[in-house]
Protein backbone atom coordinates (compact mmCIF):
# COMPACT_ATOMS: atom_id res chain seq x y z
CA UNK A 1 0.00 0.00 0.00
CA UNK A 2 1.40 3.53 -1.08
CA UNK A 3 1.80 5.60 2.54
CA UNK A 4 -1.03 8.36 2.78
CA UNK A 5 0.91 11.88 1.82
CA UNK A 6 1.82 14.24 5.14
CA UNK A 7 -1.09 16.11 5.43
CA UNK A 8 0.43 19.77 5.57
CA UNK A 9 -1.28 22.56 5.62
CA UNK A 10 -1.06 23.09 1.62
CA UNK A 11 -2.08 19.59 0.46
CA UNK A 12 -5.36 19.19 -0.19
CA UNK A 13 -7.26 15.42 0.19
CA UNK A 14 -10.26 15.29 -1.77
CA UNK A 15 -13.29 13.27 -1.99
CA UNK A 16 -15.20 12.90 -5.11
CA UNK A 17 -18.09 9.91 -5.95
CA UNK A 18 -17.57 7.73 -8.68
CA UNK A 19 -20.63 7.89 -11.20
CA UNK A 20 -22.00 10.21 -12.95
CA UNK A 21 -20.83 13.35 -10.94
CA UNK A 22 -17.14 12.19 -11.02
CA UNK A 23 -16.02 13.36 -14.75
CA UNK A 24 -18.03 16.68 -14.36
CA UNK A 25 -16.12 17.41 -10.93
CA UNK A 26 -13.07 16.73 -11.95
CA UNK A 27 -13.03 18.87 -15.25
CA UNK A 28 -15.00 21.89 -13.02
CA UNK A 29 -12.10 21.38 -10.72
CA UNK A 30 -9.29 21.02 -12.76
CA UNK A 31 -11.05 24.76 -14.55
CA UNK A 32 -10.55 26.29 -10.98
CA UNK A 33 -6.19 25.24 -10.75
CA UNK A 34 -6.54 22.02 -8.78
CA UNK A 35 -4.12 19.54 -10.91
CA UNK A 36 -6.24 16.96 -11.17
CA UNK A 37 -6.98 14.23 -14.28
CA UNK A 38 -9.20 11.83 -14.89
CA UNK A 39 -7.99 8.37 -13.35
CA UNK A 40 -6.63 5.62 -14.98
CA UNK A 41 -9.42 2.68 -14.95
CA UNK A 42 -8.20 0.60 -12.67
CA UNK A 43 -8.67 -0.89 -9.13
CA UNK A 44 -7.07 2.07 -7.29
CA UNK A 45 -9.38 4.23 -4.88
CA UNK A 46 -6.64 6.61 -3.88
CA UNK A 47 -4.73 8.87 -6.30
CA UNK A 48 -1.86 11.26 -6.13
CA UNK A 49 -1.72 14.70 -7.77
CA UNK A 50 0.98 17.65 -6.88
CA UNK A 51 -0.42 18.55 -3.64
CA UNK A 52 -3.56 17.04 -3.99
CA UNK A 53 -4.75 13.16 -3.00
CA UNK A 54 -8.12 12.36 -4.71
CA UNK A 55 -10.44 9.90 -2.62
CA UNK A 56 -12.81 8.04 -4.89
CA UNK A 57 -16.05 7.02 -2.94
CA UNK A 58 -19.88 5.84 -2.93
CA UNK A 59 -21.91 9.13 -3.13
CA UNK A 60 -23.31 8.47 0.67
CA UNK A 61 -19.31 7.88 1.98
CA UNK A 62 -18.47 11.57 0.64
CA UNK A 63 -20.38 13.82 3.63
CA UNK A 64 -18.97 11.33 6.14
CA UNK A 65 -15.15 11.44 4.82
CA UNK A 66 -15.21 15.59 4.93
CA UNK A 67 -17.83 15.55 8.16
CA UNK A 68 -14.88 13.36 10.14
CA UNK A 69 -12.08 15.50 8.54
CA UNK A 70 -10.47 12.34 6.73
CA UNK A 71 -11.00 14.50 3.01
CA UNK A 72 -10.69 18.25 3.60
CA UNK A 73 -13.30 18.97 0.01
CA UNK A 74 -15.58 17.19 -1.66
CA UNK A 75 -18.20 17.49 -3.92
CA UNK A 76 -21.56 15.53 -3.38
CA UNK A 77 -25.40 15.90 -4.92
CA UNK A 78 -27.69 17.78 -2.46
CA UNK A 79 -29.82 14.83 -1.74
CA UNK A 80 -27.02 12.33 -0.84
CA UNK A 81 -26.51 15.58 1.63
CA UNK A 82 -29.45 16.05 2.95
CA UNK A 83 -30.26 12.41 3.49
CA UNK A 84 -26.65 12.14 5.50
CA UNK A 85 -27.70 14.78 8.31
CA UNK A 86 -24.35 15.95 8.22
CA UNK A 87 -23.52 19.77 9.21
CA UNK A 88 -20.74 20.37 6.58
CA UNK A 89 -19.94 23.39 5.20
CA UNK A 90 -21.38 24.00 1.86
CA UNK A 91 -20.12 27.14 0.48
CA UNK A 92 -21.20 26.77 -3.27
CA UNK A 93 -24.01 25.34 -5.75
CA UNK A 94 -22.00 23.94 -8.89
CA UNK A 95 -25.39 23.46 -10.52
CA UNK A 96 -24.41 20.26 -12.65
CA UNK A 97 -26.00 17.24 -11.49
CA UNK A 98 -29.72 18.95 -11.43
CA UNK A 99 -32.16 17.09 -10.69
CA UNK A 100 -35.22 16.70 -8.29
CA UNK A 101 -36.57 14.03 -5.15
CA UNK A 102 -40.13 13.67 -5.99
CA UNK A 103 -43.02 11.69 -5.02
CA UNK A 104 -43.71 9.34 -7.79
CA UNK A 105 -46.71 6.91 -8.37
CA UNK A 106 -48.06 4.65 -10.87
CA UNK A 107 -50.77 7.05 -13.27
CA UNK A 108 -53.74 7.76 -11.88
CA UNK A 109 -53.32 5.60 -8.60
CA UNK A 110 -55.35 7.29 -5.91
CA UNK A 111 -55.29 4.90 -3.01
CA UNK A 112 -53.82 5.35 0.40
CA UNK A 113 -50.06 5.35 0.67
CA UNK A 114 -49.49 2.90 2.65
CA UNK A 115 -45.94 2.36 1.91
CA UNK A 116 -42.97 4.11 0.44
CA UNK A 117 -40.20 2.78 -1.21
CA UNK A 118 -37.29 5.03 -1.39
CA UNK A 119 -33.30 5.41 -1.40
CA UNK A 120 -33.74 8.19 0.80
CA UNK A 121 -35.48 7.07 4.28
CA UNK A 122 -34.68 10.03 5.86
CA UNK A 123 -35.77 12.61 3.83
CA UNK A 124 -39.05 10.12 3.34
CA UNK A 125 -39.73 10.39 6.90
CA UNK A 126 -39.53 14.46 7.03
CA UNK A 127 -41.84 14.72 4.09
CA UNK A 128 -44.25 11.91 4.95
CA UNK A 129 -44.67 13.23 8.94
CA UNK A 130 -45.20 16.97 7.16
CA UNK A 131 -47.96 15.45 5.16
CA UNK A 132 -49.58 13.65 8.08
CA UNK A 133 -48.92 10.26 5.90
CA UNK A 134 -48.51 7.85 8.44
CA UNK A 135 -46.66 5.51 5.72
CA UNK A 136 -44.38 2.55 6.28
CA UNK A 137 -41.11 3.20 4.64
CA UNK A 138 -39.19 0.42 2.70
CA UNK A 139 -35.40 1.43 1.99
CA UNK A 140 -34.17 0.19 -1.60
CA UNK A 141 -30.96 0.34 -3.09
CA UNK A 142 -31.90 1.04 -7.21
CA UNK A 143 -34.05 0.67 -9.61
CA UNK A 144 -36.43 2.40 -7.36
CA UNK A 145 -39.51 2.89 -9.48
CA UNK A 146 -40.12 -0.49 -10.09
CA UNK A 147 -41.50 -0.63 -6.47
CA UNK A 148 -44.45 1.10 -7.34
CA UNK A 149 -44.46 -0.78 -10.64
CA UNK A 150 -44.23 -4.25 -8.49
CA UNK A 151 -46.80 -3.36 -5.86
CA UNK A 152 -44.12 -3.65 -3.69
CA UNK A 153 -45.36 0.35 -2.84
CA UNK A 154 -47.73 2.72 -3.02
CA UNK A 155 -45.62 5.39 -4.07
CA UNK A 156 -41.54 6.21 -4.03
CA UNK A 157 -39.72 9.00 -3.78
CA UNK A 158 -37.13 9.36 -6.33
CA UNK A 159 -34.99 11.37 -8.51
CA UNK A 160 -36.68 13.05 -11.58
CA UNK A 161 -34.45 14.88 -14.02
CA UNK A 162 -36.04 14.68 -17.73
CA UNK A 163 -39.25 12.45 -16.59
CA UNK A 164 -37.88 9.51 -19.32
CA UNK A 165 -37.92 7.17 -16.67
CA UNK A 166 -40.96 8.00 -14.96
CA UNK A 167 -42.92 8.20 -18.83
CA UNK A 168 -41.35 4.54 -19.82
CA UNK A 169 -43.32 3.33 -17.16
CA UNK A 170 -46.15 4.22 -16.70
CA UNK A 171 -45.38 6.51 -13.60
CA UNK A 172 -46.31 10.17 -12.80
CA UNK A 173 -44.78 13.04 -10.27
CA UNK A 174 -47.15 13.46 -7.58
CA UNK A 175 -45.05 15.98 -5.33
CA UNK A 176 -41.51 17.74 -5.36
CA UNK A 177 -39.68 17.17 -2.20
CA UNK A 178 -36.54 19.34 -3.22
CA UNK A 179 -34.84 20.34 -5.99
CA UNK A 180 -30.87 19.04 -5.94
CA UNK A 181 -27.40 19.83 -8.00
CA UNK A 182 -23.92 18.91 -6.71
CA UNK A 183 -22.59 20.86 -3.77
CA UNK A 184 -18.81 21.34 -2.89
CA UNK A 185 -18.65 19.99 0.84
CA UNK A 186 -16.01 21.21 3.47
CA UNK A 187 -14.78 20.44 6.71
CA UNK A 188 -15.47 23.45 9.30
CA UNK A 189 -11.88 22.45 10.52
CA UNK A 190 -10.54 22.36 7.25
CA UNK A 191 -11.52 25.33 6.45
CA UNK A 192 -9.44 27.11 8.91
CA UNK A 193 -6.12 25.16 8.80
CA UNK A 194 -5.92 25.09 5.04
CA UNK A 195 -7.86 28.49 4.21
CA UNK A 196 -4.68 29.67 1.85
CA UNK A 197 -5.68 26.66 -0.39
CA UNK A 198 -9.60 26.78 0.24
CA UNK A 199 -10.47 30.29 0.08
CA UNK A 200 -9.32 30.38 -3.68
CA UNK A 201 -10.84 27.78 -4.46
CA UNK A 202 -14.33 28.42 -3.07
CA UNK A 203 -13.73 31.88 -4.33
CA UNK A 204 -12.92 30.87 -7.73
CA UNK A 205 -15.78 27.95 -8.04
CA UNK A 206 -18.25 30.54 -7.49
CA UNK A 207 -16.64 32.71 -10.33
CA UNK A 208 -16.69 29.69 -12.72
CA UNK A 209 -20.36 28.72 -11.92
CA UNK A 210 -21.78 32.62 -11.84
CA UNK A 211 -19.67 32.82 -15.42
CA UNK A 212 -21.12 29.66 -16.72
CA UNK A 213 -24.90 30.88 -15.40
CA UNK A 214 -24.78 34.04 -17.36
CA UNK A 215 -22.67 32.93 -20.58
N1 LIG B 1 -30.99 11.26 -13.73
C1 LIG B 1 -30.23 12.14 -13.11
N2 LIG B 1 -29.97 13.32 -13.69
C2 LIG B 1 -29.18 14.24 -13.07
N3 LIG B 1 -28.61 14.06 -11.87
C3 LIG B 1 -28.83 12.89 -11.28
C4 LIG B 1 -29.64 11.88 -11.86
N4 LIG B 1 -29.66 10.83 -11.06
C5 LIG B 1 -28.89 11.17 -10.00
N5 LIG B 1 -28.40 12.41 -10.12
C6 LIG B 1 -27.50 13.14 -9.18
O1 LIG B 1 -26.21 12.59 -9.29
C7 LIG B 1 -25.82 11.97 -8.05
C8 LIG B 1 -25.04 10.72 -8.35
O2 LIG B 1 -25.83 9.84 -9.11
P1 LIG B 1 -25.31 8.40 -9.50
O3 LIG B 1 -26.26 7.87 -10.52
O4 LIG B 1 -23.85 8.43 -9.78
O5 LIG B 1 -25.52 7.64 -8.13
P2 LIG B 1 -25.90 6.13 -7.91
O6 LIG B 1 -25.04 5.29 -8.78
O7 LIG B 1 -27.37 6.00 -8.01
O8 LIG B 1 -25.46 6.06 -6.39
P3 LIG B 1 -24.92 4.87 -5.53
O9 LIG B 1 -23.54 5.32 -5.12
O10 LIG B 1 -25.88 4.84 -4.39
O11 LIG B 1 -24.95 3.64 -6.38
C9 LIG B 1 -27.13 11.78 -7.28
O12 LIG B 1 -26.91 11.77 -5.89
C10 LIG B 1 -27.93 12.99 -7.71
O13 LIG B 1 -27.52 14.14 -6.99
O1 LIG C 1 -35.90 11.54 -15.03
P1 LIG C 1 -34.79 10.74 -15.63
O2 LIG C 1 -33.93 11.56 -16.56
O3 LIG C 1 -35.25 9.47 -16.26
O4 LIG C 1 -33.78 10.36 -14.44
C1 LIG C 1 -34.25 9.75 -13.27
C2 LIG C 1 -33.60 8.43 -13.03
O5 LIG C 1 -32.17 8.62 -12.88
C3 LIG C 1 -31.77 8.00 -11.65
O6 LIG C 1 -31.50 6.64 -11.81
P2 LIG C 1 -30.09 6.05 -12.26
O7 LIG C 1 -30.02 6.05 -13.74
O8 LIG C 1 -28.96 6.75 -11.56
O9 LIG C 1 -30.21 4.55 -11.73
P3 LIG C 1 -30.47 4.00 -10.22
O10 LIG C 1 -31.97 3.91 -10.06
O11 LIG C 1 -29.84 2.65 -10.24
O12 LIG C 1 -29.83 4.94 -9.24
C4 LIG C 1 -33.00 8.11 -10.76
O13 LIG C 1 -32.95 7.17 -9.70
C5 LIG C 1 -34.14 7.86 -11.73
O14 LIG C 1 -34.41 6.50 -11.88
Amino acid sequence: MTPAPTRTPDHLTLALPKGRILEEALVLLARAGLPLTMPEKSRALRHEFPGVTLLELRNQDVPVYVDLGVADVGIVGKDVLIESGRAVYEPVDLRFAACRLSLIREIGATGTIGRVGTKYPRAARAYLNAQGIPAEIVKLSGNIELAALTGLADAVIDLVQTGGTLRANNLEEVDVLFESSARLVVNRAALKLRRERLRPLIERLRELVAADTVG
